[in-house]
């Protein structure tokens, strides 16, 4: 199993005469919209960790009157969590400011560095594990919702939105993500609770496409400034459809 490692020991190698490009490892958000440039992708995975929507938001999927709910990870001995890994460039002096505000002030993640391991069958020259930085958000923060029965997860996840949009799209794009990039990629809690929000959507009689923003793939991958190596999507895109139509 993988280890979290504290990121002091790695942002100190980062002073600013010898920085080096560095990998940021995304399993939620960070996947389907990074939201910084980046010199190119890898999917992979991190071991000894699942992903559970246990982490409360207030500041993008949310409110503080009704938080939604996002991803973070839990240790999990047999665990392996699947995403996407993208390579910052030494020069870029943005990225990091970024995510540190983005997950850690706003979203009560904390930083940590942890092996990353690419999707196997990649040249060998790029299968190696790297070392990549990760934001996890843990049960001592603040925003901490912790498990509850899948269905709650999802009534909560139909009900929620907030300054980034709904809690619906933050969900249904990272289960797109997985399917199109990933499709190999095992993940029972995420599809459950997709399947799950689909279905009382249909219940209520509520349009999915209605809570998903328009942004096109296309705008989400502006910052790819190599093309990455990913699998062609071997499913054809899948359309959110209005259950209601
Ligand atoms: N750290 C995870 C989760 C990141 C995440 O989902 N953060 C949320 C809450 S702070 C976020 O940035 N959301 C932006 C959005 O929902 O569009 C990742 O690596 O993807």
């Amino acid at each position: 199993m993988d280890k979290l490692r504290n990121e002091a020991s790695s942002s100190e190698s980062k002073t600013e005469s010898n920085k080096e490009p560095f990998w940021v490892f995304g399993y939620g958000s960070l996947c389907w919209n990074p939201g910084f440039e980046y010199q190119q992708s890898l999917t992979g995975y991190v071991k000894g960790f699942s992903r559970r929507f246990w982490q409360g938001n207030t500041t993008h999927r949310g409110t503080e009157d009704k938080p939604g709910r996002v991803a973070t990870l839990i240790e999990d001995k047999e665990g392996i969590t699947w995403g996407k890994a993208f390579l910052v460039a030494a020069e870029n002096s943005v990225a990091l400011p970024y995510l540190t505000k983005r997950e850690c002030k706003l979203g009560g993640y904390k930083t940590c560095v942890v092996n990353f391991h690419p999707t196997p069958f990649l040249p060998a020259t790029r299968a190696d594990k790297k070392d990549a930085l990760l934001y996890i958000a843990l049960p001592e923060n603040k925003h901490w919702l912790g498990s509850a029965p899948l269905p709650d997860i999802a009534k909560q996840i139909l009900e929620c939105r907030g300054p980034s949009g709904s809690n619906v799209e933050y969900l249904l794009r990272l289960a797109d993500f997985m399917r199109e990039e990933i499709p190999e990629a095992l993940d029972d809690h995420l599809f459950s609770l997709e399947r799950l929000v689909r279905k009382f959507a249909a219940d209520f009689k509520i349009c999915l496409r209605s809570l998903v923003g328009e942004q096109e793939r296309a705008e989400r991958e502006v910052k790819v400034a190599v093309p990455s190596n990913q699998f062609a999507s071997r499913i054809p895109e899948k359309k959110l459809r209005c259950v209601n139509m």
